[in-house]
Parts: C-alpha cells; sequence; structure tokens
C-alpha cells in the first residue's frame, strides 16, 4: 500500500514538474519571438474544448471577442487541437491570409479530417486542391452554371410539391440537406433516382458530424463512424464511376453531362488523367461541399423569413413579380435570377449573421511577423468569418437582420467571407447562390411559420 502511496506521489511529482517545465518554456519562448499575446490553455487540449462548445452552441465567436478584449489585440494566441493556433479576427487579418496564399502560409485541416479523408494519390494536398480547381471553372462559373438553372427550378419545383405542400408542419433543416443533396447528385453524377440518391445521403451526415467533434477513433464514436461513413461512400462511388466508364464507352453517356464525366475524360496540367480513386476522393469532397453549407445556409433563410414578417414581404413581392413575367409551367432562367436582388440581399445578411463556414485555418509556411508579432513556420493561424461578420466597426448593430447592407456597393473588402477569400477562396459561390434563389421562388405561396423547436 505504502510502496504504491510513493508510485502515486512521483507520478504526480513527475508530471507536475513536467507541466510547470512546459510553462516556463513558452514563457521564454514568447519573450524571445515576440509571439502574439494569448493562452496556450491546458497541455495537449489547450482551448479546444472552449472552441468546440461556443460552436456547438452557436456563439463562437464569443470565444475571439472575450479574448480580443482580454489581450487587446485582434491577433491572439491559443491552442486548439494539440497545435499552437493564432487566430485572427477583422478586415485587416483577413486581407494578410488570403492575399498570402501560397506565399507565406497555406490552407490547412487539422490532421484527423485527413483520417475521414485520406487521400487516394500522394501529393500536397495544395497540389490536389489544384487538380481539383482545374475541373470545376467549366462546371461552376456563372456562364457555365446558366444551363443549370432550368434543372434546378425543376428539382426545387419537385422537392417543394412532395416534401413541403399541404403539409401542417415540416422540419426544415433535413429537408433542406435532402434538398441540396438531390441537387449536387442530379448535377454532379447525373443520378436523379431517387432511391439511389437516399442509399447514400445518409452517411453524409455522419460525416459531418464526425468532423466537428472530439477525435477518437475507437468502435461507436461519431469520428468513427465518419471514418466508416466516408470509405462506404467512395465504394458506392467507385461503382458509378466504373458504371459511366462503360457507359461513355458504349456511347450511352455523353461527355459533358457532368462532373463525373469531365473529370474521366479530360486530364490536368501534367497530362495525367485521374484515377479512379482520386476521381471518388474529389466526388465525395463536391458533394460534401456542395450540399451541407448550402443547406445550412437555405435552413436559415426559412428560419429568418419565417420571423421576419416584412422581409419576407420584400421577397415576396419581388418572386411574383418574376412569377408575373413568366407563362405558365415555364422554368426560371438566367435572368431571373439576375432580377432577385432583393433576395440574395437577405441570402447575403443571413450568411453574415450565421456563416456556414464559421472559419478555417492556415498554416504558416515560413517564419514572417504579422502585426509585429512574430509567426513561427509550422504555426497554424485561423481566420474567422462569425467574429469579423458580427464586428460592429463593419456592421453597425451586429445582432440587427438589415439586408440594406449589401445594397450599393455593399460592405467593404474582406469584411463579408462566407466563402473565404483569395486563391483558395469557396469555388461553389456562384453555384450557392442560385439554388437559394429558386428556394425563394418555390417557396412562394409557403407562408412559413416556425415552432420553437426548429430555431437553433
Ligand atoms: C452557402 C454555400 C457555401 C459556403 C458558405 C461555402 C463556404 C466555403 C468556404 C468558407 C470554404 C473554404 C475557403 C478557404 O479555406 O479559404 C469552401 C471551400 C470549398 N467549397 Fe464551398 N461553400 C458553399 C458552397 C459550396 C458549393 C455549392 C460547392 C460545390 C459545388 C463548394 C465547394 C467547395 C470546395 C471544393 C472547397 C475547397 C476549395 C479548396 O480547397 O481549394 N462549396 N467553401
Amino acid at each position: 500500500m505504502e510502496i504504491s502511496n510513493f508510485n502515486l506521489l512521483l507520478i504526480v511529482s513527475i508530471v507536475t514538474l513536467f507541466l510547470i517545465a512546459m510553462i516556463f518554456r513558452h514563457r521564454r519562448q514568447d519573450k524571445l519571438l515576440n509571439l502574439p499575446p494569448g493562452n496556450l490553455g491546458l497541455p495537449f487540449v489547450g482551448e479546444t474544448l472552449d472552441f468546440l462548445a461556443k460552436g456547438w452552441k452557436g456563439c463562437q465567436e464569443n470565444f475571439i471577442f472575450h479574448r480580443i478584449r482580454k489581450y487587446s489585440s485582434e491577433v491572439f494566441k491559443t491552442n486548439f487541437f494539440c497545435q499552437p493556433v493564432v487566430v485572427l479576427s477583422g478586415a485587416a487579418g483577413n486581407r494578410f491570409l488570403f492575399s498570402n496564399e501560397n506565399k507565406l502560409v497555406e490552407t490547412w485541416w487539422p490532421e484527423f479530417v485527413n483520417k475521414i479523408f485520406p487521400s487516394a494519390v500522394e501529393s500536397s494536398p495544395k497540389e490536389e486542391a489544384k487538380r481539383m480547381r482545374k475541373f470545376l471553372p467549366q462546371f461552376l462559373k456563372p456562364e457555365a452554371l446558366q444551363k443549370y438553372i432550368g434543372i434546378m427550378d425543376m428539382v426545387t419545383q419537385r422537392h417543394f410539391a412532395l416534401e413541403w405542400e399541404n403539409k401542417a408542419q415540416v422540419v426544415v433543416f433535413p429537408l433542406a440537406k435532402s434538398y441540396t443533396f438531390e441537387l449536387a447528385c442530379r448535377l454532379f453524377l447525373s443520378i436523379d433516382d431517387s432511391s439511389n440518391i437516399a442509399r447514400f445521403s445518409h452517411p453524409f451526415d455522419h460525416i459531418t458530424s464526425g468532423i466537428f467533434t472530439i477525435p477518437v477513433d475507437l468502435p461507436g464514436t461519431p469520428f468513427n463512424r465518419a471514418i466508416k461513413a466516408s470509405n462506404f461512400i467512395r465504394t458506392e462511388l467507385l461503382a458509378i464511376i466504373g458504371q459511366r466508364k462503360k457507359d461513355l464507352a458504349e456511347g450511352k453517356a455523353s461527355p459533358n453531362q457532368d462532373i463525373l464525366s469531365h473529370m474521366l475524360l479530360r486530364y490536368g496540367d501534367d497530362g495525367q488523367y485521374m484515377n479512379e480513386a482520386e476521381i471518388a476522393d474529389k466526388i465525395l469532397a463536391l458533394l460534401l461541399g456542395g450540399h451541407e453549407s448550402t443547406s445550412v445556409a437555405c435552413a436559415f433563410i426559412v428560419k429568418f423569413l419565417a420571423e421576419l414578417p416584412t422581409i419576407y414581404e420584400g421577397v415576396y413581392k419581388e418572386q411574383i413579380e418574376i412569377s408575373k413575367s413568366k407563362t405558365a409551367g415555364e422554368l426560371l432562367n438566367w435572368e431571373d435570377i439576375q432580377k432577385m436582388k432583393y433576395s440574395w440581399n437577405v441570402a447575403c445578411e443571413v450568411m453574415r449573421l450565421v456563416p456556414p463556414f464559421t472559419g478555417n485555418f492556415k498554416e504558416a509556411i515560413d517564419d514572417f511577423v504579422l502585426n509585429g508579432f512574430s509567426i513561427p513556420k509550422g504555426w497554424k493561424l485561423y481566420w474567422s468569418a462569425v467574429s469579423t461578420h458580427k464586428n460592429p466597426e463593419y456592421f453597425p448593430e451586429p445582432e440587427k437582420f438589415d439586408p440594406s447592407r449589401f445594397e450599393g456597393k455593399g460592405p467593404a473588402p474582406y469584411t463579408f467571407i462566407p466563402f473565404g477569400g483569395g486563391p483558395r477562396m469557396c469555388p461553389g459561390n456562384e453555384y450557392a447562390r442560385r439554388p437559394g434563389n429558386s428556394c425563394f421562388h418555390a417557396q412562394l405561396g409557403e407562408k412559413v411559420q416556425i415552432s420553437e423547436t426548429d430555431s437553433r
């Protein structure tokens, strides 16, 4: 018994000494390097739990504002996921990060995210993103999107007829997800059949839950389920890709019908075709990026429309005008979308207040100085849409819903960043605008009332 007490005391002493040594090491490093102010928090976990908890409660900005006030600095250091991280909040910081992509910083994802999305090829994430981006403009630039507006309208009308009309009550977020997922399947993979879509829409929910959780890979944990779901979807996609290859060879599919055909038939700058596993990775990322954030935006649009009758009336008026100019059964076209100015301002105001992507990480690829503080190579940096959007300096009365902020020249550069910025800015930003606007149109006449359980 006495020996075990002695062992316990020894262990506690060693751990205490280790922690004290770490704290002194950090303090010395701070002084030598003039690192940004801040607290690296507890060893290993740092301030991750507080950061995640605020995110889960939908008030991540409070984590950031509290520290900005405490350190009197818009740049401060912390520790997330066992990594020292410098958080930047505000237009100057955003401009710095977005305009120094590939020069001083690179987009970075925590290691555990790579476990959910392991790469089929041995190249750097930067190279992979470059290859992916090569294939996207043909589908995602405004001119290319024009030909999809009719299809989007058709899918949207079908969705509303099936899921909303004559229903006393609906739960909006799951419906928004199934709607944007169906759209992505239709446009990226030409999959129209609902049983096929349903097969792998559910595993995507596991992936999203797994990304925003504590990354413990044990049977039954959300993180473990996310890894399994990602493997399952990849296997399904490989089957779809194999079938499409056959269909293309037999002339049963068109080379220009969707992103999948395009990826199979075009080669990259290096003269290499992508192999099937790599295409599966890219399509998985696109399906996730293409429906998850868009569904969050759509669901919150419905919430705000339901809560704010004057905003609803403004949107309704604009949509009725467009509707009157159409013949019965005529689908929306590009010009109609351009006319939806007020509706789009409403969508922007929703994304300002509730950005679907609260922020993202970069990694310092060299030592540099920012605001007089040293940033060591390898440290991570976090830009925050949510705290920039709630800064009263850029958006007076930030909690007030006011779409007129987007009239005229709109917000100042680098203050409205729901899609990020710089070379890694979201390539789907133009695409995301279309389902939002189609949704406004299809909701005509659906006077929405929100119940307590629907609002976050
Ligand atoms: C409201 C809807 C959307 C929002 C708010 C959003 C936001 C974002 C943000 C903030 C990033 C990270 C940018 C960065 O790190 O600098 C991103 C990346 C990305 N998004 Fe979106 N997104 C949306 C819709 C879409 C859609 C519809 C697609 C595809 C059609 C898409 C595809 C992607 C891809 C592929 C990336 C990774 C780009 C790269 O790593 O270079 N997103 N998105």
